[in-house]
């Protein structure tokens, strides 16, 4: 309860003046306003447990940053409930700014003309962190992070992956147990995203935060998520751990097996069809919906048959997640 996050029924409408095109049309757009509505985020609903990392997933202008607008209390719900560590981020800004931290990958909460130290200096006096407490845990995220090797830089001379370590530093300077990430590694080079993932890992792991990340990565979901939430013109259309949506998307896979034996008898085996057999080399695939994953389907093979050689093809989760988008967007027509 004290690390988790609420959703219920969240809903964010938009009301946007349409600009008609040409030099008449912005005359007429000023004299008699078009008026339109955006339904951003509709009646979404989902858990957050303590420790726990979960990717909130979804195409460009799904409702993803509107989403954590409104659970880091920058904007408020048009409808719905959320709660932050038993916080209403909306209702409790400033209680709420204590319990998380934030980065946004495109913007930095850092002073731009500041040598990254001051800018530390200043986040542990607002949040009033003790000066020892904030040492300890500086030299804490300096061990994966390496931040010391540009601590008097000014924010402004910072690579992007450079001022993107810092700005995951200093959300979380202030020890707070929930975490949102919005992009947090997009534009790093994959040295850069590993340090990134090893430190939200140690995080998640080691001191029990809670994270909410928002990628388009992934690879990084694969990483550093059990359970995906994706969302689809600011609708909730799948929740699930990346196991689930393995199964019920990612019907490609295959196991491909040399049996010991080249006259042994072979069959279907539970949710797994034979595809191919030539001579000792079978190829095991999906059967339906109520197929295994591809782990379980690698150890069923082996148990039933003594195998002298083995090997997996498996659909990449930019394919599962790909089919899962496909078939949200056919079930919103
Ligand atoms: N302040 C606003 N006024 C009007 N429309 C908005 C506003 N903020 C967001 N929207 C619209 O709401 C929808 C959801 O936007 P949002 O930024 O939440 O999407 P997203 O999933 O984060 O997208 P991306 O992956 O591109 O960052 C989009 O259609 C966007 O244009």
């Amino acid at each position: 309860m004290i690390g988790s996050i609420e959703v219920r029924g969240l809903s964010r409408t938009f009301h946007t003046t349409v600009r008609r095109p040409g030099f008449t049309g912005a005359l007429r757009s000023l004299v008699n306003p078009e008026r339109a509505v955006k339904h951003a985020v509709s009646d979404i609903t989902f858990d957050v447990s303590q420790g726990e990392l979960l990717a909130l997933l979804g195409p460009n202008g799904a409702g993803k940053s509107t989403t954590i607008k409104m659970l880091t209390g920058i904007l408020t719900p048009t409808s719905g409930e959320a709660r932050v560590a038993g916080v209403v981020p909306y209702r409790e800004r400033e209680r709420n700014a204590r319990n998380i931290g934030a980065v946004f990958g495109q913007r930095t909460q850092l002073w731009w003309d500041l040598p990254v130290r001051e800018s530390f200096a200043i986040l542990r006096d607002i949040y009033e962190v003790p000066r020892a407490e904030h040492a300890a845990r500086l030299r804490e995220f300096d061990d994966i992070l390496e931040l010391s090797t540009f601590w008097d830089t000014r924010v402004r001379h910072l690579s992007l992956g450079q001022r993107v370590r810092c700005d995951l530093a200093a959300a979380l300077l202030h020890d707070p147990m929930v975490v949102f990430l919005d992009e947090p590694t997009i534009g790093m080079d994959v040295v850069v995203k590993e340090q990134v993932r090893e430190f939200l890992r140690h995080q998640v792991e080691e001191r029990g935060r809670t994270v909410l990340l928002t990628t388009h990565d992934m690879t990084e979901v694969e990483r550093l998520a059990e359970r995906v939430v994706l969302i689809n013109h600011g609708r909730l259309v799948l929740d699930g751990t990346l196991d689930e949506i393995r199964r019920r998307f990612g019907s490609t896979w295959q196991v491909r097996a040399t049996l010991a034996d080249p006259h042994t008898p072979v069959g279907p085996l539970p949710g797994i069809v034979l595809v191919r057999r030539d001579g000792p080399q079978v190829v095991f695939g999906p059967d339906g919906p109520a197929a295994p994953t591809v782990h379980t389907a690698l150890k069923l093979v082996i148990e039933r048959y003594e195998v002298t050689g083995v090997a997996v093809d498996e659909a990449d989760l930019e394919d599962v997640m790909r089919a899962a988008y496909v078939h949200a967007n056919a079930e919103a027509v």
